[in-house]
């Protein structure tokens, strides 16, 4: 209950230097970005506010509206909690109830820079994301014509790659697609980029912490741990933060920094979250705690995942592994290793199945990748952890996943079933005999404490 203390506002918390323009107009400003990006532009000055588009419900529109677009970034390490307010979101919209705003902002020449963190699944050709972005840039191209970059913030491989081709397949089923695909290929730029930050889902008690710390209701906070990281193609249409000023890393190539986060951090992040959820554990830090899983999760990097990296000379992947490790087993952060879990069709190809074909490519099974995957699968068929609890599936494909599986029965049959999804498996692993059985071994190893 907030009872009668003052919501967080300019008139309750002082925000210096807050820029006046809107330059970066952001999708999706969830919990990441909150904690991400707009904590980096802060921090990079120069003049760079950001207007917040929501997609699916104005929820997050109603949080920040009342308080001016203020909102607090708690950062939680094991031992330490300190609030920070940040002010760099100087707007906010929600994309259904408010076209014409966003299409002026798509159309001011004064923004530069169209960001998104939608989700895996918000660039799903049936997501709206990938529409709005089209539509947004036939508006600019018939105004201002002013170039722009769009900035994929999203946990995909080739986020840049996968926006632009996303784009211009949507230009191709236009009546006069044709031109705006060329406008488009010659004025906007599709970075990509590698992002890290774990930020876990705010909970009513980090909203109850923020009220006893800063003496004020704020309904927008977002919570992450101290680590953060942004890798950045530097190849941007027109000017952006100095986000180089602040830590983030300007490269021409952000592909093998990428795959390590994805790969390293990530996959293991889904081992850690289906493992850890069917064993009964609420959160990451639970799980990783749990030696089992500990040296489960170890194993896997060191030999599944490392034979497949190209390593970046900057990077000490022996520090880069152990570091994911503590870092997952923050206890203050209580990530949800349902939230993790969540989306798992959309995941495992990103974060696990590129593991498994470079291993398989050379001969080998990779029996911890697989377990991950089996793990997964186990989730999805059987539904409960160990204790009967429901596990939710939250997951764009989930009613064709729950008939797939078919229900807890033989390992064989879940294992046929959920391979056959294309989607998720392609055309190549379905038919692969020595990954099959592994997989079949794995989930029976694994479904059998939960039946
Ligand atoms: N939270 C993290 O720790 C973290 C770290 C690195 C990267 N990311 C990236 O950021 C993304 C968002 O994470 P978050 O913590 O902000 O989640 P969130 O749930 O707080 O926000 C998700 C945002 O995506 C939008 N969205 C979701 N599904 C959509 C769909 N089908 N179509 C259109 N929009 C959709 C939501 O409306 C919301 O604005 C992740 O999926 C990931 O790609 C998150
Ligand atoms: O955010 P998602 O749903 O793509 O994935 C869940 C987590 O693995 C992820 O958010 C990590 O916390 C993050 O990628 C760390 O930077």
């Amino acid at each position: 209950m907030s009872g009668t203390v003052p919501r967080l506002s300019p008139a309750t918390v002082e925000v210096p230097h807050r820029p006046d323009t809107v330059r970066i107009l952001h999708l999706g400003p969830g919990a990441f970005h909150r904690a991400h990006q707009a904590v980096f532009t802060e921090d990079a000055g120069g003049g760079w506010g950001i207007c917040g588009v929501t997609q699916r419900s104005p929820a997050v529109v109603d949080q920040l509206r009342p308080q001016d677009c203020l909102f607090t970034v708690v950062e939680r390490s094991r031992t330490t909690t300190s609030c920070r307010v940040v002010g760099t979101i100087r707007d906010v919209l929600f994309a259904r109830a408010e076209p014409e705003r966003l299409r002026a902002y798509f159309t001011d020449p004064k923004v530069r820079i169209v960001s998104l963190t939608v989700t895996e699944k918000g660039y799903r050709p049936d997501s709206g994301v990938i529409g709005q972005l089209v539509a947004g840039l036939e508006a600019r191209r018939a105004t201002s014509e002013a170039p722009i970059t769009v900035l994929s913030c999203d946990n995909l491989t080739g986020n840049g790659t996968v926006v632009r081709s996303r784009v211009l397949e949507a230009c191709a089923r236009l009546p006069h697609g044709d031109s705006l695909a060329s406008w488009i290929t010659d004025h906007v730029r599709f970075p990509g980029t590698m992002v890290d930050r774990i930020v876990p889902a705010t909970t009513d008690a980090d909203r109850a912490e923020v009220r006893s710390v800063l003496g004020v209701t704020d309904e927008a906070a977002v919570v992450g741990e101290p680590f953060r990281q942004w890798v950045i193609e530097d190849d941007f249409a027109a000017g952006r933060p100095a986000w180089e000023t602040v830590g983030a890393q300007l490269t021409d190539d952000v592909a093998p920094y990428e795959a390590v986060k994805l790969r390293v951090l990530n996959a293991t992040h889904s081992l850690l979250a289906y493992r850890g959820a069917l064993a009964g554990y609420d959160t990451i830090a639970e799980a990783v705690a749990d030696p089992v899983l500990a040296e489960e999760a170890a194993e896997f990097m060191e030999h599944d995942v490392l034979p497949t990296l190209v390593v970046p000379d900057d990077v000490d992947i022996a520090a880069y592994r152990r570091r994911v490790l503590e870092r997952f087993a923050n206890p203050a952060l209580r990530h949800r290793t349902t939230q993790v879990a969540m989306d798992g069709s959309q995941k495992l190809p990103l974060r696990l199945l590129g593991t498994v074909r470079d291993r398989l490519a050379v001969g080998e099974v990779p029996i911890r990748a697989v377990r991950a995957v089996a793990a997964w699968m186990v989730y999805v068929a059987v539904g409960r952890d160990r204790d009967g609890r429901p596990l939710p599936l939250d997951d764009p494909l989930a009613d064709r996943l729950r008939a797939a599986a078919g229900g807890a029965g033989q390992p064989h049959a879940i294992v046929d079933g959920l391979l056959s999804v294309r989607e998720v498996f392609g055309e190549d692993l379905p038919d692969h005999a020595a990954l099959r059985a592994a997989l079949v071994e794995a989930v029976a190893d694994i479904a059998a404490p939960v039946r």
